[in-house]
């Protein structure tokens, strides 16, 4: 499998901190946002990672990860020149995987437990793709599925009234049809492909399946939640090859 993580986007909700800096080089606990989602498709065993971001911030972001050939991965970059929405960056991936299938991270999601059971999982689906879920106290902030005898039936992007408390993290697995799938998409009412549409393509074609993720799980994408994401990811301290230096005395 490969590694696809999406860190385009203009990252308005974060302003004046985003002004300059690319949301995912923000930091989280000891380590630029990013590195985060590198480290949980690292231990995954998935080496070969393209990462998406915008043209304003594609120097940045290489400056900062470089080859890959420190933290003993393979970066690939791709530029997604206007902010088309999370299905729009992904749609750039399709040379890169080819027919194999993925892991996707949006590069602002932060969470404990190791994504290796999930991605057993999916290596064993023999096709479609893989949700994960999270509970949540505000499921009106994100993509929320409706479950039904264990099936989720449908998914909604921001709905005022949820039809569960659960949200759709930003951890996707896909075959490579997703993108004959993105190909068939239009702009939503906030002008972007939406992710919840390739996902509801897939229940329409029974094709999604999903897993409960444990541990705890936030996005870093508004000032609340990026807080929130630093107070949880204080104590993660990555491998070596992460760059933290571990002689500094850890408070
Ligand atoms: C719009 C856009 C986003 N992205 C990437 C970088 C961002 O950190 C990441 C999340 O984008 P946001 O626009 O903040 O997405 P957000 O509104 O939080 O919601 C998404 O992420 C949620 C999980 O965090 C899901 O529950 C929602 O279904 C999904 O739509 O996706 C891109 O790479 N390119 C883009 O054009």
């Amino acid at each position: 499998m490969k590694g696809v993580i999406l860190a385009g986007g203009t990252g308005t909700r974060l302003y004046p901190l985003t002004k300059v800096t690319n949301k995912h080089l923000l930091p989280v606990g000891r380590y630029p946002m990013i590195f985060h989602a590198i480290s949980k498709l690292k231990e995954a065993d998935i080496q070969n990672i393209l990462v998406v971001t915008g043209k304003e911030h594609m120097g940045d972001v290489v400056n900062l990860l470089g080859s890959g050939n420190e933290m003993g991965v393979s970066f690939t970059f791709k530029v997604q020149d206007e902010a088309g929405g999370i299905a729009h960056a992904l749609g750039l991936a399709e040379q890169f995987i080819g027919n194999e299938k993925m892991v996707v991270i949006l590069g602002d999601n932060v969470f404990s437990e190791s994504i290796v059971p999930y991605a057993n999982n999916f290596k064993m689906q023999p096709r479609g793709a893989k949700i994960l879920i999270k509970e949540v106290h505000d499921p009106q902030r994100y993509g929320v599925p409706q479950i039904s005898n264990n099936f989720i039936i449908n998914i909604e992007e921001k709905p005022k009234n949820p039809k569960s408390n659960y949200a759709v993290t930003g951890i996707y697995m896909y075959d490579s049809s997703v993108f004959d799938i993105i190909k068939t998409l239009h702009p939503s009412e906030r002008g972007e492909l939406e992710i919840t549409d390739v996902n509801n393509f897939y229940i329409a074609k029974s094709q999604l399946t999903y897993d409960i993720l444990g541990g705890w799980w936030t996005d870093a994408g508004t000032h609340l939640s990026l807080t929130k994401a630093n107070e949880l990811a204080q104590e993660i301290v990555l491998p070596k090859e992460f760059g933290y230096l571990r002689n500094e005395r850890i408070m």
